[in-house]
């Protein structure tokens, strides 16, 4: 008997979820899944080796209600970082720090009340109500509902999270009467130090951005790229290690997923494969170079401009008397700029990915910057450093949040999907999980003609509106 042949083009957090998702609907040895990925499993998930010991390069931090997140972990035995006491975070405007955390948690809530005032609760409190909403995705995609555009999903978990991203983030804010000292200084530190970017961010992603600063955040222990791991173990997924180069419609209505051919461990024989269901689990950047063709599905706007962001992690001495303190004193050790224009977004003092409480104290920093730093930037900013230590990923790592795509749709073509598209809501981990579960729900109910809920928020931002099958 025939099973049903998918191909998933990403081998991220995104494309292993996918994998995952799809072998739970359809069942042992019910689907064929072939994952395509040119570099490393994790995507990026990834890490550096910065004097013997990885470090977290990209992506970093779960929020502890990334119920997804957290039960991945849960259910593959893996653990939970052991996280570091009493890094201090400091907020830099470009000449002083104006605003600083105490190593007494009374102190700072009293400085953060002192500053903020009233706006300190209620920040909190608009996250919490933010992320209950939020949660509500996790009981609709429990139910098996699925979205054929990031605004039907978005407006299922609350409407104002769709509209949210057609207001700016700084604006928004105060609107809803955060002063203007603590949206200036307070969330656009978060969105520096989290997107890279500033206030003209829409305000959907500016609330993640916030919610990715506070509570009790963590990490996988050995590494988050560790549950795409077991992600692509659980999906028994077969992995083609190689990059894909285009996708194609057959004349059958299959599709048909070429790859270059480049790696020598795989069997170079059959370039192009056929399959029943995509799934292009990779971002479509107008600004990257290694794009897959896709010209015959005419350009629907998928694509959009992603933002640089480079890591620079090294081991050394942070240089205190650039931020005008002595040596001897203690300082911040996660200093996020609140200014637009400096040569970087933050530096934070990190702990290797397999920390445990008998470390000694870390002097591994990890950099934000916009474009890569110069030597002289380095000198600035820390003494005695190891240059052997430097490492440095140039990542196109989220969308232009300043601007929309023009089409949200998670669909390219009939049985080929774009997980990505929900990056333009907002980039985290958990957002390519929620989309990969919404993609596996799309994938099996249109293999089997199952009806997906009437797009009952169908009208769109710009663009396409979703579509189920039998209309296209
Ligand atoms: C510096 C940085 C810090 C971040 N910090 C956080 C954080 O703290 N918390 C959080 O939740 N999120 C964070 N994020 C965002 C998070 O990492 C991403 O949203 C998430 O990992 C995206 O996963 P993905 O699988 O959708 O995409 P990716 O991880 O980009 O995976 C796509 C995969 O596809 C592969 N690929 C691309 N093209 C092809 C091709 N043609 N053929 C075959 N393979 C291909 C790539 O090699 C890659 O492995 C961060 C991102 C960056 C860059
Ligand atoms: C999706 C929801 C509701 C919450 C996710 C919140 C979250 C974890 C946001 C972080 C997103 C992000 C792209 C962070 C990048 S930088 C992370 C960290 N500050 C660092 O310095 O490495």
């Amino acid at each position: 008997v025939q099973v049903p042949k998918v191909a998933i083009i990403g081998g991220g957090i995104g494309g292993t979820s996918t994998a995952y998702f799809l072998r739970q609907l359809f069942g042992a040895g019910k689907v064929d899944i072939d994952i395509y990925e040119a570099r490393k499993i994790g995507g990026r998930l990834a890490t550096v080796d910065v004097a013997g010991r990885n470090y977290e390069t990209g992506g970093s931090i779960i929020h502890p209600r990334n119920k997804y997140m957290v039960s991945f972990v849960k259910s593959f035995g893996l653990k939970p970082r052991e996280s570091a006491k009493g890094s201090l975070m400091g907020l830099w405007d470009g000449s002083k720090f104006v605003f600083e955390e105490s190593s007494w948690e009374a102190i700072t809530f009293i400085k953060l009340l002192w500053r903020y005032g009233y706006g300190t609760f209620k920040l909190k409190s608009y996250i919490d109500d933010m992320l209950s909403k939020f949660e509500s995705i996790y009981t609709l995609q429990n139910k098996g509902d699925a979205f054929w555009t990031v605004s039907e999903l978005l407006k299922a978990m609350n409407p104002e999270f769709d509209s949210d991203r057609r207001i700016k983030t700084g604006m928004g804010f105060k609107k809803l009467g955060f002063s203007d000292q603590m949206v200036d200084e307070l969330v656009a530190a978060t969105i520096r130090v989290n997107y890279g970017q500033d206030l003209m961010v829409h305000k959907f992603v500016g609330s993640v951005s916030v919610a990715g600063a506070s509570g009790d955040l963590w990490a996988v222990d050995g590494g988050n790229f560790r549950v795409a791991e077991k992600l692509l173990e659980a999906s028994d997924a077969q992995l083609v290690r190689d990059r894909v180069s285009k996708v194609s419609s057959a004349n059958d209505g299959k599709l048909i997923v070429t790859r270059q051919g480049t790696t020598i461990e795989n069997d170079n024989s059959d370039l192009s494969r056929t399959y029943d269901i995509v799934v292009l689990a990779a971002p479509l950047q107008t600004n990257s170079d290694s794009s897959i063709d896709l010209s015959e599905y005419r350009d629907k706007g998928w694509a959009g401009p992603y933002h640089h962001t480079v890591s620079t992690v090294l081991q050394g001495k942070l240089n205190h008397s650039f931020f005008g303190y002595s040596e001897k004193e203690s300082m911040p050790d996660e200093i996020l700029s609140t200014a637009a224009g400096l040569f970087f977004n933050s530096v934070s003092r990190i702990q290797p990915v397999d920390y445990n409480k008998n470390d000694r104290a870390s002097d591994v920093w990890k950099v934000f910057s916009p474009v890569p730093l110069s030597d002289s930037e380095l000198d600035l900013l820390f003494i005695q450093y190891n240059k052997n230590s430097v490492k440095v990923n140039d990542w196109l790592a989220y969308p232009h949040y300043a601007r929309l795509p023009t089409s949200d749709n998670f669909r390219i073509h009939r049985n080929f999907y774009y997980l990505n598209a929900i990056e333009w809501a907002a980039s985290a981990m958990e957002m390519s999980v929620i989309a990969a579960k919404n993609i596996a729900l799309l994938a099996h109910k249109g293999l089997y003609g199952e009806p997906v809920r009437a797009a009952r928020h169908s009208k769109m931002i710009h663009g396409l509106e979703g579509k189920p099958f039998d209309e296209l």
